[in-house]
């Protein structure tokens, strides 16, 4: 039997925060910490009536639009608004990673590390039913619950989801190159060609789910598998397509021309700077803490993985396109450390300076331009946020001098 905690931080946790050099008063404000939600586009109007029915006041974050801020003890599940999909939880910082993308309607949009999907939801909105997401994510139960978010939300129309490992991803985003996808199908495909999406599965996907539900591993897509794609909208470019259309991987010199407009890359990380995660533990037990979270051996992997999704984000990234990059650790091994040997390893990446956050309440990161938010600075969840353009080597040099 574990020992329970009297401590709000546990010592196991103030030891990792001392291994790297961050200061535990910035989770002292962590009770108070409000949490969020951002009004779906459209409702404005019902704010009042959300009030009513939550016993509350919707208090407008001033410098992230649609995001408003709720005492933290405040329960919004049971309510009709956020069960009709009128409000959903968002943490203000996650908020900000978005904005720091400049999405634009039309725009072809890539999220690496998709799931459970709020982030994924916030763009879909942002993108006003123009362009498309492209969803990815290893985990497929937690990609299952980022389509069930994408349909209460009306919002899957745009996108398509597929189970995969991020740092191998290579498809490209749908439409962009659709009339060369339909010049090179014949006619004896057209049967083969997708159609509308529905949560039936055929008797040939049940008997391949049952058979992967035997082995655990399963459940974690192993590198090199083809990706799986377990849901498409309507309008998400696969409607139509055969699935050797969908599946083409590009050359690499087209991808600066049909790669995405915006990747995010919000990786997998150790999550400490998010105390709720953190005090999932409570009841989880701080043994499995050590093992998830603190263990040496498993932040080296995820460093290495950090700059895998990282890289490989980039690399689908059309020239003159966003890519951010953001976890919610703030340890500098998964941050600054990342971005720095990126940079090295990319002549093309130019770190952007972020435009909108002059009136951000977070710090600058450790690299001039990085972003850092944490729970005692913005009254957010801890965050790290960096911003690439990817540019042509040539530039690059050049403005270089
Ligand atoms: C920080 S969470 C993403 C949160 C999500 N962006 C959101 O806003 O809800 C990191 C995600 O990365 C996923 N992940 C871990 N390794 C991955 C990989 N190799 N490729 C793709 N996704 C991966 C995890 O399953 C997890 O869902």
């Amino acid at each position: 039997m574990e020992e329970p905690s009297t401590s709000p931080l546990p010592a196991a946790f103030l030891d990792f925060l001392k291994e790297n050099g961050l200061d535990p008063s910035i989770y002292s404000a962590t009770d108070s910490t409000p949490r969020y939600v951002r009004l779906k586009p459209g409702y404005k109007a019902d704010v009042e009536e959300i009030e009513d029915e939550i016993k509350c006041k919707l208090e407008k974050v001033s410098w992230l639009p649609g995001f408003y801020s709720l005492p933290p003890d405040v329960q919004i599940a049971g309510s009709h608004a956020y069960k009709t999909g009128k409000i959903y939880g968002i943490d203000a910082a996650s908020g900000a990673a978005v904005t720091a993308l400049d999405i634009l309607p039309g725009n072809h949009v890539l999220d690496l590390c998709a799931a459970p999907g709020a982030k994924l939801c916030m763009i879909v909105d942002l993108l006003d039913g123009l362009g498309s997401v492209t969803g990815v994510d290893v985990s497929q139960h937690r990609l299952a619950a980022c389509r069930t978010m994408l349909q209460k939300y009306a919002l899957g129309d745009i996108c398509r989801l597929f189970v995969a490992d991020g740092a191998t991803f290579s498809l490209t985003p749908v439409n962009v190159t659709s009339e060369s996808k339909f010049g090179e199908s014949t006619l004896e495909d057209s049967v083969d060609r997708l159609r509308e999406w529905t949560s039936r599965k055929s008797w040939k996907e049940r008997k391949k789910t049952a058979k992967a539900k035997q082995t655990v591993s399963a459940e974690l897509v192993q590198s090199g598998q083809d990706p799986e794609l377990i849901f498409y909208g309507l309008k998400s470019g696969v409607v139509g397509f055969t699935k050797s259309e969908i599946y083409r991987s590009p050359p690499e010199n087209e991808l600066l021309s049909y790669g995405y407009d915006r990747v995010l890359v919000d990786a997998e990380c150790t999550h400490d700077g998010s105390i709720k995660h953190i005090q999932k533990f409570e009841s989880w037990g701080w043994t499995s803490f050590q093992r998830r979270v603190l263990d040496a051996e498993r932040t080296d992997n995820l460093t290495v993985l950090q700059l895998r999704l990282l890289a490989n984000g980039f690399r689908l990234l059309k020239s003159g396109g966003i890519l951010v990059y953001s976890t919610c650790s703030l340890t500098v091994a998964q941050n600054e450390d990342v971005v720095e040997q990126f940079l090295k390893d990319n002549a093309s990446a130019e770190l952007q300076e972020i435009e909108v956050a002059r009136n951000w309440p977070c710090k600058s990161g450790g690299i001039p331009k990085t972003l850092r938010f944490d729970p005692l600075t913005s009254q957010t969840s801890g965050l790290f946020v960096a911003k690439f353009l990817k540019i042509s080597g040539i530039k690059k040099r050049e403005s270089r001098g």
